[in-house]
């Protein structure tokens, strides 16, 4: 059974019992099932304590049995148990008492926690609904509200916030068994009938129908396309609604559907794929396992713009001091401008107080000298992507910081040996590439260099945890994985513009499939300059024409859309036209009767027959050229495992969670049908060499390997027969 159970002056005292987080799997639920049971018989037992082993409480079901079929007791007949009992039942709770973890306590009369626990129902996280009772108990507990917020969220809330909102019963310091033995031990005179959540009244105010749409309403606009939120929303309704053993039993119900649904499965897999990446190697041998990060108690940051400025407060918010440098006092100025603004914004949103903002802004030590980064232990440089001053701030740093200092790169696109070899110190130099907009994006893309040491690589992937990114190891190439991956997806794009199509049908497309923003929506964001910039550079280093008039560029299909809009002044949101025009900086897009003529010209002009375009060729087209990609880059092992990809596309570039990412996407539709397609795209189109097929695709579409396996199959560390 894992579920300890002894007895300590007359209570019964069952520890859950499996690692690591006491996942309440079959038999740990057979084994709190059978010692509750165990303590009613016994006459001797006056009282129980249910408590988790290693710290902690229990962080819910056990997600790995959910594909499969263990049985063992349904976690609400511990909770039927339970509300017959006469002796009294405690929960002592520390660490995490998450999803059937919270039910589970919410089943006991009372409930008691060390300070530093955190509390939850994070199931719609993993697209499914609390299935055992927390829908119907936790309203009874602290009110419709908090839990149609705390359900539909899935948000940890810290226990004295849960005390205060009526989940927790009592705060304790001190050995949490001993405590749990005291508390319950005072509770043995009272009838447990009238402690017991099954019998409470939910508390709400106005009408639950209006509470109800307002609820809908919310979680459909906040979790576009996801099933989840909208039953978590039916089924706490329910709990005010319906008797307490029908509301059990439908959500009882709406658990199981959601459990099968394709949506959980494909969350569920994300889940499992953000723990994967964690386990990450080094070709040259080092891993996750072997090498121990440095510590970063200081850091420095390089280029307070775009990006520069939001690195330093990840840094600070996490509380590690930043000194941040510009090139001079009104860029520095400039910079902490915009620092401040975000702080204040992250104050606006409840995140921090104001006095951790101010806090926070202490940390920040604004200079014009370079110098003053002599004693930090780890930089990140973030000044303009152009390779000659990144190598002369390399230079400078390797001479002026001490010799442990690690010096990281934001570069967006060039290769880390190509900026390492400015150093002599190689192995402490590594690529750390945040996304736009630095501070709330997730994705930490950490790229090694051909020297940097597994130590590095350590440090900055412990380093993305604390300032709270997902951090993710990748191989360096040109745009590394993700920007690489976004150049097909946002081409192919573009040649659907001049086959026929327009920025509003292709953006509906995608946001229709699940994505929060359309491809051009996103170019508009980020700046159409950015764009034609990499082009002018690609051409410049060619010593080649930028031609906007030629469907061929550098031996490839190309399309000259981005360079007539550029030259027509569309530089995007921020000068309020770009694919779409805008009425202001906070305006939504709309469609630009001058973008369509632009576009009918552009097509005119070089003879291009424009067709109607369905919705699955665009779709095929971006989603099959960036999922080819995907399998030349596991190919070419700058990922050991495509989680590591997928991971990249959901905090990256909000790929939904609910389609799990493009590799778990394409297991889906079949590597067959999508190896097929690419070989049809590649016919059809043969200028681009995005089409050319990966020969990993065509060697995995002919045999049935589970996506753990494609990264190994990549790396030769399986071997497949040759068919
Ligand atoms: C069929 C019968 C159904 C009964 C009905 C149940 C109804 C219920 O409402 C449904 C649920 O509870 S749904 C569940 C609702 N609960 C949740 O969604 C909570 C999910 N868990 C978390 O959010 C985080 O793990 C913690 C915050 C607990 C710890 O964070 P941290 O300290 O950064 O640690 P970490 O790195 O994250 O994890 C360490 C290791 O533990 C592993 N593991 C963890 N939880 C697991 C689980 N439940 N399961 C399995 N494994 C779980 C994790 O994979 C990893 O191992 P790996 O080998 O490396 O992969
Ligand atoms: N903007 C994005 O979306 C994005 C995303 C990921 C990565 N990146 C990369 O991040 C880096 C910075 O990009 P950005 O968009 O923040 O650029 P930016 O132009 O907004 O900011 C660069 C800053 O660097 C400062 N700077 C230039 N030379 C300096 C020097 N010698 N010393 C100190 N400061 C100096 C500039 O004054 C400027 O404030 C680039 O390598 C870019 O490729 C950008």
């Amino acid at each position: 059974m894992m579920a300890d159970y002894t007895v300590r002056d007359q209570v019964a005292v069952i520890e859950l019992d499996n690692p690591p987080v006491n996942a309440l799997g079959s038999a740990v639920r057979a084994g709190i099932y059978d010692g509750i049971r165990k303590a009613d018989r016994d006459p001797n037992i006056k009282a129980v304590v249910i408590c988790g082993k290693r710290g902690t409480f229990c962080a819910g079901a056990d997600i790995r049995e959910f594909d499969g079929g263990k049985n063992g007791p349904w976690i609400t007949d511990i909770g039927d148990f339970i509300d017959n009992m006469k002796k009294p039942v405690v929960a002592a709770i520390e660490g995490f008492a998450l999803g059937g973890g919270l039910e589970v306590a919410l089943f006991c009369h009372y409930r008691i926690a060390l300070k530093t626990v955190r509390v939850g129902q994070p199931e719609v996280q993993i697209g499914l609904l609390p299935g055992g009772g927390g829908t119907i108990r936790l309203p009874r507990a602290t009110g419709l509200k908090n839990a149609l917020d705390i359900i539909t969220t899935g948000n940890h809330v810290p226990a004295e916030k849960a005390a205060k909102m009526g989940i927790i019963d009592q705060i304790v310091t001190g050995d949490i068994i001993e405590e749990g033995i005291k508390f319950v031990k005072s509770k043995c005179n009272i009838d447990t009938s009238l402690v017991c959540l099954r019998m409470k009244t939910v508390k709400y105010s106005g009408d639950l129908d209006d509470i109800s749409e307002a609820a809908m309403t919310k979680v459909k606009s906040k979790f576009k396309g996801a099933i989840a939120p909208i039953v978590c929303v039916k089924s706490v309704i329910n709990s005010a609604k319906m008797p307490y053993e029908k509301g059990i039993d439908t959500e009882k119900e709406h658990f199981q559907d959601l459990r099968h649904s394709s949506q959980s499965k494909a969350m569920r897999y994300a889940f499992f794929a953000e723990r994967a990446i964690t386990r990450w190697q080094l070709p040259s041998g080092g891993n996750y396992k072997t090498a121990k990060p440095l510590p970063v108690k200081t850091s420095g940051v390089i280029g307070a713009g775009t990006m520069g400025g939001g690195i330093a407060l990840c840094l600070i918010t996490s509380g590690i001091p930043c000194i941040l440098v510009e090139q001079n006092q009104q860029f520095l100025d400039k910079g902490l401008e915009i620092v401040k603004a975000q702080l204040m914004r992250t104050v606006q949103l409840g995140k921090l107080s104001t006095e951790q903002a101010k806090k926070c802004f202490t940390m920040l030590k604004p200079t014009t000298n370079i110098e003053d980064l002599k004693n930090v232990d780890l930089v990140i440089e973030a000044v303009y992507e152009d390779l000659k001053l990144k190598r002369e701030i390399f230079e400078k740093l390797d001479r002026i910081c001490k010799s442990e200092t690690i010096l990281c790169t934001n570069t967006s696109s060039l290769h880390i040996d190509s900026i390492a070899t400015a150093t002599k110190r190689q192995s402490k130099v590594v690529g750390t590439h945040f996304f736009a907009p630095s501070y709330i994006m997730k994705l930490l893309e950490n790229i090694y260099g051909t020297k940097t040491s597994a130590e590095t690589v350590a440090t900055v992937m412990k380093l993305g945890k604390t300032i709270k990114k997902v951090p993710v190891l990748v191989g360096s190439c040109t745009g590394f994985v993700a920007n690489r991956m976004l150049k097909p997806y946002s081409e192919e794009a573009q040649y659907c513009l001049e086959e026929g199509s327009t920025p509003s049908i292709v953006d509906t497309v995608l946001m229709d499939f699940g994505m929060p923003i359309g491809n051009f929506q996103v170019s508009d964001l980020s700046g159409l300059d950015i764009g034609f910039r990499i082009k002018r550079e690609a051409a410049r280093k060619a010593g080649v024409e930028l031609s906007k008039n030629s469907r061929f560029f550098l031996g490839q299909r190309n399309c000259g859309l981005i360079e007539k809009l550029y030259e027509a002044g569309r530089m995007g949101k921020k000068n309020g036209k770009g694919w779409y025009k805008y009425e202001s900086l906070n305006g939504k897009p709309i469609v630009d009767p001058e973008v369509t003529m632009l576009i009918e010209e552009h097509c005119r002009s070089l003879g291009i027959e424009r067709r109607n375009i369905g919705s699955q060729e665009i779709l095929e087209r971006m989603q099959y050229a960036m999922i080819n990609e995907g399998f030349k880059i596991l190919e070419e092992g700058l990922c050991t495992m495509a989680e590591e990809i997928d991971v990249i596309w959901i905090y990256g570039f909000s790929w939904p969670k609910y389609m799990g990412g493009p590799m778990y996407y394409a297991s889906q539709i079949g590597l067959k049908k999508i190896y097929e397609k690419v070989c049809y795209y590649h016919k059809t189109f043969p200028y681009s060499m995005h089409w050319v097929p990966s020969s990993l695709l065509a060697k995995l579409s002919q045999i049935d390997l589970p996506l753990s396996e494609w990264g190994d199959v990549a790396q030769g560390r399986k071997l497949v027969n040759k068919l």
